[in-house]
């Protein structure tokens, strides 16, 4: 047994062009341009504030407005959280498997804990994870290693494996001194040979390959 803790967008769900369509809403109320999916993507992975305060800059929005238009986003994600989300290829198999293996899971993302519970719950995999652990759970959110260090605890584990796609989920591990195993066909802002991992994937058909081949061992 070991456990296994997951990142969300860009991890799991490629959930960018639903991300983008709440944003391009509030955008758009404000009478603004809407924004691209790269532009979007671009500023994902630091949680939905620091999304939105992007946004915001990227339109010459003042930032007086932020609180507000983050509960605004916020309302709009929630009304369509799945209407465009998908998760990646493999990703069902992978859970059922790993579940099956004995195997703990769990979730550490930034997307704020209530839309992240909503789409594991719409996508019928909510019942795979122990724990979730989302960007307004803590004060802290990633890169502090408190949400992952919070996630291991909650699962009985003090290591194990963490899953991710960007260089914020890289960083986290490195600080939480938890392996990082990189899924490359997500929200990556950095060139991919720059993140710190133990592994590296881009189809989840590898990922039970390289747990048993011991990924979860200490990282340091
Ligand atoms: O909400 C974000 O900015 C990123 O979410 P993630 O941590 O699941 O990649
Ligand atoms: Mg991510």
């Amino acid at each position: 047994m070991s456990a296994i803790v997951f990142d969300l967008d860009g991890t799991l769900i490629d959930s960018a062009p639903d991300i983008r369509a709440a944003v391009n809403r509030t955008l758009e109320d404000e009478g603004h341009a809407a924004l691209d999916l790269p532009t979007v993507i671009s500023f994902i992975g630091h949680g939905l504030p620091r999304l939105v305060e992007r946004a915001m800059g990227a339109r010459g929005i003042p930032m007086d407005q932020h609180a507000r238009l983050t509960e605004v986003t916020l309302a709009h994600y929630n009304a369509a959280a799945n209407d465009l989300t998908r998760p990646y290829p493999g990703v069902m198999a992978m859970l059922e498997r790993l579940r099956e293996e004995g195997h703990r899971l769990g979730i550490c993302t930034n997307k704020p804990e209530a839309p992240a519970r909503k789409v594991l719950d719409q996508f019928g995999m909510a019942h795979l994870f122990d724990v979730v652990v989302g960007g307004d759970t803590l004060a802290a959110r990633k890169p502090d290693p408190a949400p992952l260090h919070h996630a291991f605890a909650a699962l009985g584990a003090s290591s194990g494996l963490y899953v991710g796609d960007s260089e914020v989920d890289a960083e986290t591990a490195q600080a939480a001194g938890i392996a990082f195993a990189f899924f490359t066909q997500g929200y990556c802002h950095v060139p991919h040979d720059t993140v710190h991992c133990l592994a590296r994937f881009d189809h989840f058909d590898a990922l039970a390959g390289l747990v048993a081949k011991g990924a979860t061992a200490p990282d340091r």
